[in-house]
């Protein structure tokens, strides 16, 4: 059986912790890191089969499991991913807004080479990119709309410059436009299905992204338009947003848990 070590105890990180304790991903969960220890305690709190919980992110991987799941931020990527492949486990991660930094996707992309690792980055909260990945080499534009409601979108590197006050927003207002490069980089929790978009596609100078503030919306929604030789490509995606993190939502979760499901078995594999 496979042993799992969860480096983020938040929305994502508990959602698999339970799917792990109840069966439905066949592996065992051995360590958790959370770089708030209470965090961490009442996950494991949570738990029937706990786990160890380590001092610092580093000892996840020191470890004898098999995969480390990142569900933490941007910079915990930063900060351990190269060391988990160093000390040849697979990596999974959720925060993939990071690998838009061409200095991190190559070191990364060169120690998984290197090490014989994978790193594996679920869907996350949209649909489609079996498709664009197929049709990577003919695509001429790739875009992502991306509606939450304000609350949504708090706290954002964007907003320490911005003079938009999202307190007073009462329509659907645009409040950025731009490459996905941008996006990820001022809005690090809320758009890192624009990195998976890019990294599928045609990279993050290329793919255009909007963002949306809709103070009557209950839903993260992700409208994505692709165009080029083999033709259009659009997709809607209408996501619940999880109860305890408004910005994640509900599908990001299953897609963690479902790329995870498939990791720990021995199964057919469907799609491409
Ligand atoms: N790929 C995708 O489609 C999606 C990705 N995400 C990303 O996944 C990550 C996790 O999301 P949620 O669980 O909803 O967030 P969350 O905020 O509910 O939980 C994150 C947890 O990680 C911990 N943490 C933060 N930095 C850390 C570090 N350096 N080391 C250890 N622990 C650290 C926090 O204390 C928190 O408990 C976020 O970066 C989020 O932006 C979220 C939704 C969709
Ligand atoms: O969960 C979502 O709808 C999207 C999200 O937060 C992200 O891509 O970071």
């Amino acid at each position: 059986m496979k042993k799992i070590g969860l480096l983020g105890c938040g929305a994502i990180g508990t959602q698999i912790a339970l799917a792990i304790d109840s069966g439905k991903i066949p592996g065992m969960l051995t360590h958790v890191y959370d770089v708030s220890k209470e965090t961490a305690i009442e996950l494991v709190s949570k738990l029937n089969s706990k786990p160890e919980i380590v001092e610092n992110s580093h000892l996840l991987s020191s470890h004898s499991v098999n995969i480390i799941v990142e569900a933490a931020s941007q910079d915990a990527v930063k900060d351990v991913g190269l060391s988990v492949l160093q000390n040849k486990r697979d990596l999974m991660i959720m925060s993939v807004g990071a690998l838009l930094d061409e200095s991190i996707y190559a070191i990364l992309s060169d120690a998984c080479n290197h090490f014989k690792k994978t790193i594996y980055l679920p869907s996350g909260a949209i649909a489609g990119l079996d498709g664009i990945k197929s049709v990577k080499d003919e695509l001429e534009s790739v875009s992502i709309t991306t509606t939450k409601h304000p609350h949504s979108l708090k706290g954002a590197k964007f907003f320490e410059t911005s003079q938009i006050d999202l307190d007073a927003i009462c329509s659907p207002t645009t409040i950025f436009e731009g490459t996905a490069k941008q996006a990820v980089s001022l809005f690090p929790a809320n758009i890192n299905v624009a990195a998976l978009l890019s990294l599928s596609g045609i990279g993050s100078e290329k793919t255009i992204v909007k963002i949306i503030a809709d103070p009557d919306t209950d839903k993260n929604t992700h409208h994505i338009e692709a165009e080029g030789k083999f033709g259009k490509m659009n997709f809607t995606i209408e996501n619940f947003p999880d109860s305890n993190n408004p910005k994640t939502s509900r599908l990001a979760i299953l897609s963690a848990i479902e790329t995870l499901r498939k990791y720990c078995s021995d199964d057919i594999q469907i799609g491409t």
